[in-house]
């Protein structure tokens, strides 16, 4: 008869102990009072190496056990998941008991890599505000450039113009192969930058756009402080790049001839007594918040439209007849095209609940502490909010109709929402359909591998809320032929002080 080692007995019993101990500590310190707290395999562990599966993980949980709400205990932490859509506004509603500007504090400070003198006005109450004032008076300062009106259309203007010119220039170019992604994440980067930055944008140098992508993907590291300067080497060399050239920026006065909303923003730096470089070092959470989600959004919102035949031809139908034809100049006004083209705007709003990936995280002041989550992809992949097709891309659920269920508005998070609301979502959209639109009309495109193959996104990091696609999308592009081939273009935006419903906040 075989016997075990005594050390490998030793070492069972350690684990069997350590097991009970943890499952003992989780029931005996979970108050009543808190949503119930899930039976994880190994208590405070197993939820730790879930979290690798990222949003899925979320899914899964809410198809498993099946909770409006629920606690999960990772290490000194408690994290209470939201599945259940109608809690949404209840817990939006709370401001400060639910509050983002504690984690806005953080984001800023290690992210943006901000100086001990920048750290404490990230922290600090100001003129009776409360602790982060800095955050919570950051979006009063913007509110006016972002919010449809005229600060937001001349910024709009620019955008137009300036994605125009880089599809004439791609017409110029035509017939000829794309790496789709690639191309459209320069494109938009420099489009972007361009309308927010002004004359002196530091993004229209290659290598300051080439340093954002480098920076990017060391976010998280540099958010959770894990040794950035071992783990993130790339990132951080990168964002000292960008930051050289935005202090250069600023020190040159160059937001004086930019957006009003980049002015609005170096404004509320002043006031709120950001000095030397912290003013560049601060940019980088404005930078990562009109790129990150700009780029990747504007990819699956063209790929969307032009791989599937039918929702190309139909959607192409909508804007030609916002085109006005006279003689050999065709005009786009894309206020119209935002107007009357419901089928492209779904296309955008589908193509933010499909690959969606971001979760809206609010730290509990109060209680036991911990945070409050609401991952998206739980609302996204909802059957009572969007019904039983919810796994497939319908590129005309959002557009009303009565033969269709109107999607449940608040189970639409592709803009966050309540005090984190995207409030750059009218100028990102604007952009977005802009491109996608005259894309759309202005080229006919052929998948290269003969088919089109939607790239899978779990390669995604966690730093931004749409999922860029593992790998590039190859197309051979050509002039669109039609009625409308070798027309000259004359793209403009006429102005509109209303803005779309891109989320239940704009309905209400
Ligand atoms: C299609 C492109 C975009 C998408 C999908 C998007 C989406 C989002 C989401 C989901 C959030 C976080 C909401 C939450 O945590 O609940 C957010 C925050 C933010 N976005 Fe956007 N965004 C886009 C483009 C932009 C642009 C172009 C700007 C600037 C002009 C911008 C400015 C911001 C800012 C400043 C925040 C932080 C708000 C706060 O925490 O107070 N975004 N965005």
């Amino acid at each position: 008869m075989t016997t075990i080692p005594s050390s490998i007995l030793l070492v069972i019993s350690g684990l069997a102990a350590t097991y009970v101990f943890l499952r003992f500590l989780l029931t005996f310190t979970q108050d009543a009072k808190e949503p119930p707290a899930l039976e994880t395999a190994i208590p405070f562990l197993s939820p730790m190496i879930g979290m690798r599966k990222k949003g899925k993980f979320y899914v899964d949980l809410r198809d498993k056990f099946n909770l409006p709400i629920y606690t999960l205990r990772i290490p000194l932490i408690r994290l209470y998941i939201i599945n259940s859509t109608e809690l949404i506004p209840i817990a939006q509603r709370q401001v400060r008991t639910l509050d983002f500007a504690p984690m806005k504090a953080k984001v800023a400070m290690n992210v943006m890599g901000a100086s001990p003198d920048g750290r404490k006005i990230l922290v600090r109450d100001q003129n009776g505000v409360e602790d982060f004032s800095y955050a919570i008076m950051f979006d009063k300062a913007i509110h006016p450039a972002v919010t449809p009106g005229p600060q937001l259309d001349a910024m709009n203007k620019l955008s137009v113009q300036k994605v125009s010119e880089a599809l004439e220039t791609l017409a110029s170019q035509a017939p000829r192969p794309l790496r789709l992604f690639e191309w459209v994440k320069k494109e938009i980067t420099f489009a972007t930058t361009e309308a927010v930055y002004g004359p002196k944008n530091p993004f229209s140098d290659a290598k300051i756009q080439e340093a954002y992508w480098k920076f990017e993907p060391g976010i998280i590291t540099l958010l959770l402080d894990l040794y950035p300067n071992l783990l993130a080497r790339e990132s951080v060399q990168a964002r000292k790049d960008i930051v050289d050239a935005f202090n250069d920026y600023f020190v040159s006065r160059g937001h004086e001839q930019g957006s009003a909303f980049v002015q609005a923003h170096h404004r509320h730096k002043i006031d709120q007594g950001v000095t030397g470089k912290d003013v560049a070092r601060f940019e980088i959470g404005g930078i990562i918040a009109i790129l990150s989600n700009t780029t990747p959004a504007a990819f699956w919102v063209l790929y969307h439209a032009i791989s599937d035949a039918t929702a190309l031809e139909e959607c192409r139908r909508e804007i030609i007849a916002c085109c006005r034809v006279d003689g050999d100049i065709c005009t786009l006004d894309i206020t119209e095209v935002k107007a009357s083209c419901p089928i492209l705007l779904s296309i955008l709003k589908e193509s933010l609940r499909f690959h969606g990936i971001g979760t809206s995280v609010r730290v509990v002041t109060q209680d036991h502490g911990g945070m409050v989550m609401i991952p998206g992809p739980v609302q996204h992949s909802s059957k009572p909010a969007y019904g039983e097709n919810v796994g497939e891309f319908q590129h005309k659920r959002f557009v009303r109709s009565p033969e269709r269920k109107r999607p449940t508005p608040i189970a639409f998070r592709g803009f966050g929402g309540g005090s984190t609301l995207c409030p750059g979502r009218h100028f990102a959209t604007t952009e977005v359909l802009t491109f996608v639109a005259l894309m759309i009309v202005r080229f006919d495109f052929e998948p290269t591998k003969g088919e089109w193959i939607c790239p899978k996104t779990d390669k995604a990091g966690m730093q931004g809320t749409i999922a860029p696609p593992n790998e590039d999308v190859k197309v051979q592009i050509a002039p669109a032929t039609g009625e409308l081939a070798g027309k000259k273009w004359n793209v403009v935006l006429s102005g509109s002080d209303k803005g779309i419903e891109l989320s239940v906040e704009d309905i209400q």
